[in-house]
């Protein structure tokens, strides 16, 4: 995909701004970005978190790759490049909702390091928080999971570039929470980001 240069095109700033939203909301916004293979728990964990969140009154949106993938990313497949401009887009998607004062739940596979960084690297020089959950499980586990049937799909060869079958993971080297989907339970998983959120000040 070419790369387009926005020209003559300046920022408009509005009358209401971050802490005015905050205030409204009771809460500030975080995005929590959930890696993982495909089948390792991305988005059990992210609907079993949201759940809590919006329980305890925060204004919580989940960003899925299945879900996203049939929207506004419908154009895009499996390839690198194609997987770094879904990453990009949805990227700037989460810093605009977080921007807005929402705890953004984003569970991509987003195997490159180089895509996760861009996007950090989006969030924190807005001043917004960005929170890396490695959802870590062995393949083996992941792929006798199988949810979707995709791995056995995959390694019958009708499915080319399935993640931790014939296209790499780089998994992340210093992720704010690490959890292990093959050993922890559900519970044991949302505690374990509560408790990071409590700590680092994004709940009360
Ligand atoms: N080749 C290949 N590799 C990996 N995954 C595949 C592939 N083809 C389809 N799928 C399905 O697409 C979901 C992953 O989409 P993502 O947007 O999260 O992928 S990525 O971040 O751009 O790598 C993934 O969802 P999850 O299983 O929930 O991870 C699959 O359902
Ligand atoms: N400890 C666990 N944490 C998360 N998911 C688990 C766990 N143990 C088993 N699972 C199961 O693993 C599967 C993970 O699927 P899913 O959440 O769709 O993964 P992903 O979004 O990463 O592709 C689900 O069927 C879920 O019930």
């Amino acid at each position: 995909m070419t790369e387009q240069k926005a020209t003559n095109v300046h920022w408009h700033e509005g009358e209401i701004n971050r802490p005015e939203r905050a205030k409204l909301l009771g809460h500030s916004g975080a995005t929590l970005w959930f890696t993982g293979l495909s089948g390792s728990g991305k988005s059990t964990v992210a609907v079993a978190l949201e759940g809590v969140l919006h329980d305890a009154g925060v204004l919580c949106y989940r960003l899925d790759g299945d879900n996203v993938r049939l929207g506004i990313n419908k154009n895009l497949g499996f390839s690198a490049d194609d997987r770094a401009e879904n990453i990009r887009r949805v990227g700037e998607v989460s810093k605009l909702f977080v921007d807005a004062g929402l705890v953004v739940l984003s569970s991509f596979i987003s195997p490159y390091r180089a895509d996760r960084d861009l996007v950090r690297e989006l969030h924190e020089s807005a001043g917004l928080p960005f929170i890396e959950v490695h959802v870590d499980c062995s393949l083996d586990a992941a792929e006798a999971r199988d949810p979707k049937g995709l791995y056995k799909k995959a390694r019958a060869g009708e499915i080319k570039n399935f993640t931790g079958i014939d296209d790499p993971y780089e998994a992340p080297d210093r992720p704010e929470v690490h959890l292990r989907t093959d050993e922890q339970t559900l519970e044991q998983e949302v505690q374990l980001i509560l408790d990071h959120l409590r700590t680092h000040g994004v709940l009360r």
